[in-house]
């Protein structure tokens, strides 16, 4: 799987022609292609999507609440009855700047999963843990956390996203080793929880610097099901040129 994360990135109309040229450029992706778009493009993009078997569109945030009075908020009901199939949530710029944290990540999963809506979960550990050494605690403990309330059925509508906080839009991306032996890890969290087939089944992708010049590596590695892309995913070309890097399944 492919996900893009455009942020707070392109106008409606620069949205829609960015998705056109994606779907003209690989009109038959070999796997699934995800678009994450600003809240008041969800609508048209997913006209643009509708009723094609491997493109689908992303919410960036959703409200854990069912409804109610929560000015500037959308709710998992409006997002499936608008056709999203996906919310990213958990995503470091959110745990930075809107103050996150997996305690509430958990009740937006859960709402979301209610709905029928799949939750892209992002995980990841900033660069003094890294530089640490402690990256597999910080993450092992984000994911248990925000996932470890769930049931089997639950988390296998989950995709998880490991983004080191240190990769995202600096150019550094995790090495090949450093992003296989992350995702054996979580893959490895998951089965012993869940299961094996839980575990071998979920989807992991990378996010951080996945560009068209090193996705087809990080791709290869056995863990790494797909990537979560920023910058890359606002040029047709180069999104288009990512997309086709997924190895066959
Ligand atoms: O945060 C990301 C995707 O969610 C990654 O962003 P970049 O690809 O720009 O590093």
């Amino acid at each position: 799987m492919v996900a893009g994360n455009w942020k707070m990135n392109t106008t409606p109309s620069e949205g829609k022609a960015l998705v056109r040229a994606v779907m003209e450029k690989v009109p038959n992706p070999a796997t699934r292609v995800v678009f994450g778009v600003p809240a008041i493009q969800l609508l048209g993009i997913q006209e643009l999507v509708k009723g094609h078997p491997n493109y689908a569109v992303a919410a960036q945030n959703m409200h854990q609440e069912e409804s109610g009075a929560y000015t500037g908020e959308l709710s998992a009901a409006m997002l499936v009855d608008a056709g999203i199939e996906y919310v990213i949530l958990g995503h470091s710029e959110r745990r930075d700047y809107a103050g996150e944290d997996d305690d509430l990540i958990n009740l937006k999963i859960n709402r979301a999963l209610k709905h029928g809506l799949k939750p892209i979960y992002c995980c990841g550990e900033k660069l003094d843990i890294r530089q640490a050494g402690n990256q597999e605690i910080v993450v092992g403990h984000q994911i248990e956390q925000a996932l470890s309330s769930l049931d089997p059925e639950q988390i296998s509508r989950v995709v998880i996203a490991y983004e080191p906080v240190w990769a995202i839009g600096t150019g550094m991306t995790a090495s090949n080793e450093q992003a296989q032996q992350m995702h054996a890890y979580i893959r490895k969290m998951i089965s012993n929880q869940f299961g094996s087939e839980v575990g071998n089944n979920i989807t992991i992708l990378y996010g951080g610097s996945v560009k068209p010049n090193n996705a087809r590596e990080l791709f290869a590695e056995p863990d790494v099901d797909g990537g979560l892309v920023g910058g890359a995913s606002l040029e047709a070309d180069s999104f288009a040129a990512i997309i086709e890097a997924v190895r066959p399944a």
